[in-house]
């Protein structure tokens, strides 16, 4: 089965409501009327103008609405949103004049959403860009305790597996942060290694990627990544985690068990990896394009780790199958 059938399975079990804010995108509204009849979310809330939603219908092709709209310029809770979100940005210089304007934004306002319970969680960035879906997400949410950072995770469905046999591989960070330091990293691969967990149910075995593979080429570039491999492997063995780990491996080396026993012999990650980590969001964000558009992989992402509510982000290349794909592990996210 694929990993997208399972996680449908288990979202039917999550009964949630997903709020996705850009109403205005038939990508959008197909993939609303989708999560519906797949019964995937109890409710989904599309927001947008009468208007707006009606155009998206109808070059979709969507004559029935199973979802629920929200004129959220004329909302009742506009006003209460620009109140609540003042408040909470008092010290960062915000004023009402400003809250107004910033909650003429949808996904604002569908963030707000989440954080007054109204909804369980968002999907958006069809049409917006991540910048400003991050922005959204961290100043209405923020990140979840003890959660330095957030980041973000591709889950790769491969049409041919891996050399080692996973059809799942998860690569990080392809979305939120430019240039992680070695600390950074760690978080990251901390991170992408629980989700990989509560998505595959199976131990993450973690590669932090470079151009090098265990000291085989030497350069300042390469240092943050060969500290962060060593700081992962500290933890895991000071907090007894059901992680494998190692780095620096070149991407070969991680994925490919002969290429492993030449350049990596004795690592307990190299030619097994399922966990891909990036040196930084240009390789991170490359790599996953490289493999979705190239190898037909299915690319579900960016999955956001390490925020207070699941709101997650979008290419703005996805269609509808890749919003409802984000729609199922926005509802699973809400379950654990
Ligand atoms: C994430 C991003 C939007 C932050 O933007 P920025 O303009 O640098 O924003 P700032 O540094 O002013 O931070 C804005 C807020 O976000 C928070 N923030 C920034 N990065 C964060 C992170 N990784 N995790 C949690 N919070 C973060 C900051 O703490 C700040 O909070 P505050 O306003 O309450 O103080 C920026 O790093 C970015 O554009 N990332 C790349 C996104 C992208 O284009 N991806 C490629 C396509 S997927
Ligand atoms: C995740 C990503 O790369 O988003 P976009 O294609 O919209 O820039």
């Amino acid at each position: 089965m694929s990993i997208l059938n399972t996680l449908v399975e288990r979202a039917r079990k999550g009964a949630k409501v997903i709020v996705l804010p850009e109403g205005q995108d038939a990508r959008v509204v197909a993939a609303a009327n989708k999560a519906v009849d797949e019964k995937v979310v109890t409710k989904a809330i599309v927001l947008g103008s009468e208007a707006e939603i009606a155009e998206a219908c109808a070059k979709a092709g969507v004559t029935e609405r199973k979802f629920e709209c929200v004129d959220y310029l004329n909302s009742p809770l506009y006003n209460d949103f620009v109140a609540e979100f003042t408040e909470m940005r008092k010290a960062k210089g915000m004023t009402p004049e400003k809250a107004a304007k910033t909650m003429q934004s949808r996904i604002y306002f569908g963030a707000m959403m989440c954080r007054r319970g109204l909804a369980d969680g968002l999907v958006a960035g069809s049409i917006a860009s991540t910048a400003d879906m991050l922005r959204a997400a961290f100043h209405c949410i923020g990140t979840a305790p003890g959660m330095k950072i957030a980041s973000s995770t591709f889950v790769m469905d491969l049409k041919t597996p891996a050399p080692a046999g996973d059809d799942v591989l998860l690569f990080a960070d392809c979305g939120v942060n430019p240039n992680p330091d070695a600390n950074q990293l760690v978080d990251i691969a901390l991170a992408t290694s629980n989700t990989y967990r509560a998505l595959l149910g199976k131990t993450p075995k973690v590669a932090f990627l470079s151009f090098s593979t265990k000291g085989s080429a030497d350069h300042e570039i390469l240092n943050k990544v060969k500290e962060a491999a060593a700081m992962m492997q500290q933890k895991i063995a000071d907090e007894k985690l059901d992680i494998l780990c190692d780095g620096e491996l070149q991407a070969d080396a991680a994925l490919v068990p002969s290429v492993a026993a030449a350049k990596a012999p004795g690592s307990p990650v190299a030619g097994a990896a399922n966990v891909l980590i990036f040196p930084d969001l240009n390789a991170g964000n490359i790599g996953y394009k490289l493999v979705q558009r190239l190898a037909h992989a299915d690319a579900y992402g960016p999955v956001l780790q390490g925020l207070a509510k699941p709101l997650n982000d979008l290419s703005r290349g996805c269609n509808s199958d890749d919003i409802f794909g984000q729609i199922v592990i926005t509802v699973c996210q809400t379950m654990k």
